[in-house]
This record gives C-alpha cells, sequence and structure tokens, in this order.
C-alpha cells in the first residue's frame, strides 16, 4: 500500500502542523487537496488554503474525509481536542501519527477509549526544506503501518525508527536539538561581527560552515575528534580558541541543556493534567 494515496487530516495547523502540510507538497508526493488541516482559529489558516489545502476548525469532518490523523496539537491541548474526535475514530479505518511531545500512545489510546493504531513521530522545523531528522516509533501498530509513516516522513526528510521510550530523548535531541544549533550558529556570527564583519554577513558565513561541519560527518561518517584534529595546527589558533570555550563550558552546557530539554519534555503532558 502507498501512503501516498491516503487522505491526511493535520489537526492543529500551528507551527509544526503548517509545515508538515506544505512540506510534504513540496516533496511532490502529496497533493493539497489531499491534506485538511484544522485549527480553532480558522482565519489563520488562509494562507494555506489559498495554497489548496482542505481547511476547517472541525477536527470531526476533517477526521470522517481522511485515513491519516496527524496530531500536532501542544501537549496541554491533547485531551480536550482528542475528546472532539473519540466518536470518530475507527480503527479499522484510521492510523494515528502523533508529533505531541511528552505522550505515549497508550495515553492517546486510553483518551480516545479505542485500541487505534498510534505511531510517534519527532520531526523539527526543518521539515520546511525537507532536512528533518524525525524518530518515530509505537507501542501497537504493524510493520505495514510503520512503514507507511516511514514513507511519509522520508519526503520531508531522513526517517528512523526507535523504540517509544526513546522518544522524549529523541526530542531534546533532535527536535529541541534545532534551537540549540541555531543558538550555537547566532553566536559565533555575533563573534564574527566582533571582529570585523557585519551582522549579515557573519551570519552567512557562520551558517555555512555550521552546514559544512555537519555535511563533512554525514558524507565522511567520521567522528568529530577526527576533523577537528585535522583544524587545530599545533600552537594555532583554533586550539587556542576551543580550549578557551571549553573552559567556559562550551560541552558541558550544551550536555546539560539537552538532558534538561529531556527531563522536562517527558513531563509535558502529566504536569499539565
Ligand atoms: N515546534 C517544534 O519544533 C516541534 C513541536 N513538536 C510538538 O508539536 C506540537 C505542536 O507544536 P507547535 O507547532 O510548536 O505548537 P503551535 O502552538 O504552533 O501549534 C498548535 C496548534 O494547535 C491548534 N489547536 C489547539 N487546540 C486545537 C483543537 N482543539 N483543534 C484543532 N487545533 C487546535 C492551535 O491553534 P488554535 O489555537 O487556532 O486552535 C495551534 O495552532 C507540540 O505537541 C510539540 O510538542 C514536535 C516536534 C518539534
Ligand atoms: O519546545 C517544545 O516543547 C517543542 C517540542 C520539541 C520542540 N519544540
Amino acid at each position: 500500500m502507498n501512503i501516498h494515496s491516503k487522505r491526511i487530516a493535520v489537526l492543529g495547523g500551528g507551527n509544526m502542523g503548517a509545515l508538515l502540510a506544505k512540506g510534504l507538497v513540496a516533496s511532490g508526493n502529496y497533493a493539497p487537496e489531499h491534506i485538511t488541516v484544522t485549527r480553532r482559529n480558522i482565519r489563520l489558516l488562509d494562507a494555506l488554503a489559498k495554497d489548496g489545502f482542505h481547511v476547517t476548525d472541525n477536527n470531526k469532518v476533517a477526521v470522517a474525509s481522511s485515513e491519516i490523523i496527524v496530531i500536532t496539537v501542544l501537549p496541554q491541548q491533547l485531551n480536550k481536542m482528542l475528546d472532539t474526535i473519540k466518536d470518530d475514530v475507527d480503527p479499522e479505518k484510521h492510523l494515528i501519527v502523533s508529533i505531541v511531545s511528552g505522550v505515549s500512545g497508550h495515553d492517546i489510546t486510553s483518551r480516545i477509549g479505542k485500541e487505534v493504531q498510534v505511531v510517534r513521530a519527532m520531526p523539527n522545523t526543518a521539515i520546511a526544506v525537507r532536512e528533518s531528522m524525525t524518530c518515530i516509533a509505537t507501542g501497537n501498530a504493524s510493520k505495514a503501518n510503520m512503514e507507511l509513516v516511514k514513507q511519509l516522513f522520508d519526503t520531508v526528510g531522513e526517517t528512523i525508527e526507535i523504540h517509544e521510550e526513546l522518544i522524549t530523548s529523541a526530542t531534546a535531541l533532535c527536535a529541541c536539538g534545532i534551537a540549540f544549533f541555531l543558538r550555537s550558529i547566532r553566536a559565533a556570527s555575533q563573534g564574527g561581527t566582533e571582529i570585523g564583519f557585519h551582522a549579515a554577513e557573519a551570519l552567512h558565513m557562520a551558517a555555512q560552515t555550521a552546514k559544512g561541519a555537519a555535511s563533512l560527518l554525514l558524507t565522511q561518517k567520521t567522528h568529530p575528534e577526527n576533523e577537528i584534529d585535522k583544524v587545530t595546527s599545533p600552537k594555532g589558533c583554533t586550539i587556542a580558541g576551543l580550549n578557551e570555550m571549553e573552559h567556559f563550558g562550551f560541552s558541558s552546557a550544551l550536555i546539560k541543556g539537552i538532558i534538561m530539554s529531556a527531563n522536562k519534555a517527558g513531563g509535558l503532558y502529566t504536569e499539565d493534567k
């Protein structure tokens, strides 16, 4: 079975919901008329409607006209939203894909009161440029449905399957990770401005340098320290700068931030109940 022929409901057309809908169409594998996007403030979906997507503030209508239900509301909005669709979800017809942080597949089936198949997916905002690192996991979906969901997210980046207990860790490393790397690039550009470049050129130079560093690892499959060793000339300026950063806790700050985000992600749903 091919997922590209299925109709998709994106429930919660905010940042991620809208980016996902647009990314799927940009991939060339989905037509906008096969995708229905919902949110309560429907005026904010005007741009998507202009692009040919179905838009509605009625989740029941979206669910009735789709086979794949992608849930993209905030954790604290989930229960109210699920209550609007639980009578319409049909385990024989629907597959649920949830990108909601901190919410297990079991939390969703319990709230709906039906053993519908649920796949959790953790993409990041780079779906906008089809460069997401998306992790998928499930407690109850079939192999065939996992393959369908992989096909869906493969169109907006790279997808890997992980165990469900690691999806919170994937949230911190990959979903929050976009912000961490962006802040690093921003900080590098601020350093660049202080040593002589205009802000815009410093930002461009820092971003392209970061892209080059990531590409070295992804294409050469080497370890970062091997690549760092090639940059650090003896008694040179790179090792001087790198050691200064480490004295100020560069690696430690990133590691501690990722652990903090993972701990927070794990509690996003329960702390709001
Ligand atoms: N932002 C990110 O980088 C990532 C986020 N996530 C997860 O994705 C989810 C969405 O995050 P994000 O896009 O940033 O959040 P947003 O707040 O931008 O989007 C949530 C959307 O849900 C809509 N919504 C709320 N209640 C309902 C409802 N009952 N029916 C229909 N729509 C509803 C809201 O619009 P309105 O108020 O108009 O209804 C809002 O636009 C979260 O669970 C987050 O954990 C996962 C990976 C990355
Ligand atoms: O900050 C958040 O809670 C969401 C989940 C991962 C990225 N953004």
